[in-house]
């Protein structure tokens, strides 16, 4: 695995080494002691998410609020997604900017995204599976979101959003002026 830092230096593209044969392809989706080395600290992810979502899906913007704020590593098995990761830390150089990657199913580059940002993505194949770790359980209560067209954000989705599919909560989340916010 090959791990690159984007242009928010705590967003992590991670490129995996394929192994092609007659027979298909094999891969190491994951290596705890390789990502461990890159970052220089521990990661315990404790969680596994899939999601399948139709071509103009877009879920996000989500994050947790401590104590249950997540690291995430997200990666697409099927299809493609432009997958969005924004940061939310007010005291960041980098606040309010955000990294724009495609993960598919050819590329299978994964994000590791770490807390303090706000995750979304939109779907730009037919169909895409979504598959994520994540290391600390799921907490409605702490489930906080951002609206994917906030101004402020001004997120290129690099799709037509007014044929998107959106989830009723989705569509009535803050603008990041309103949103509970890491430091
Ligand atoms: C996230 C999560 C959800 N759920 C339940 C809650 C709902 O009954 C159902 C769908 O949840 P939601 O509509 O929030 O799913 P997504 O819109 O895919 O949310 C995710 O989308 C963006 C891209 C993220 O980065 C987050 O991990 C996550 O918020 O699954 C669970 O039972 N466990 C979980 O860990």
């Amino acid at each position: 695995m090959k791990f690159i830092k984007t242009s928010i230096p705590d967003i992590i593209l991670c490129k995996p080494t394929v192994l092609n044969d007659a027979r298909g392809y094999f891969f190491e989706t994951f290596r705890k002691d390789e990502l461990e080395h890159f970052l220089a600290e521990k990661i315990d992810f404790c969680q596994d998410n899939e999601s399948k979502s139709v071509k103009g899906v877009l879920r996000g913007l989500h994050y947790q609020l401590p104590p249950f704020a997540q690291t995430k590593m997200v990666r697409v098995i099927k299809g493609s997604v432009l997958d969005i990761a924004v940061d939310i830390r007010k005291s960041s150089p980098t606040f309010g900017k955000y990294v724009a990657i495609e993960l598919s199913e050819e590329n299978k580059y994964q994000l590791f995204i770490p807390p303090g940002f706000a995750h979304g993505y939109v779907v730009l194949s037919e169909e895409a599976i979504f598959s994520y770790k994540v290391d600390n359980y799921y907490d409605k209560a702490s489930e906080r979101g951002i609206l994917f067209s906030d101004d402020f954000l001004q997120i290129d989705w690099e799709f037509p959003l007014n044929e998107i599919i959106i989830s009723e909560k989705d569509k009535v989340q803050p603008t990041i002026q309103n949103a509970d916010l890491f430091q």
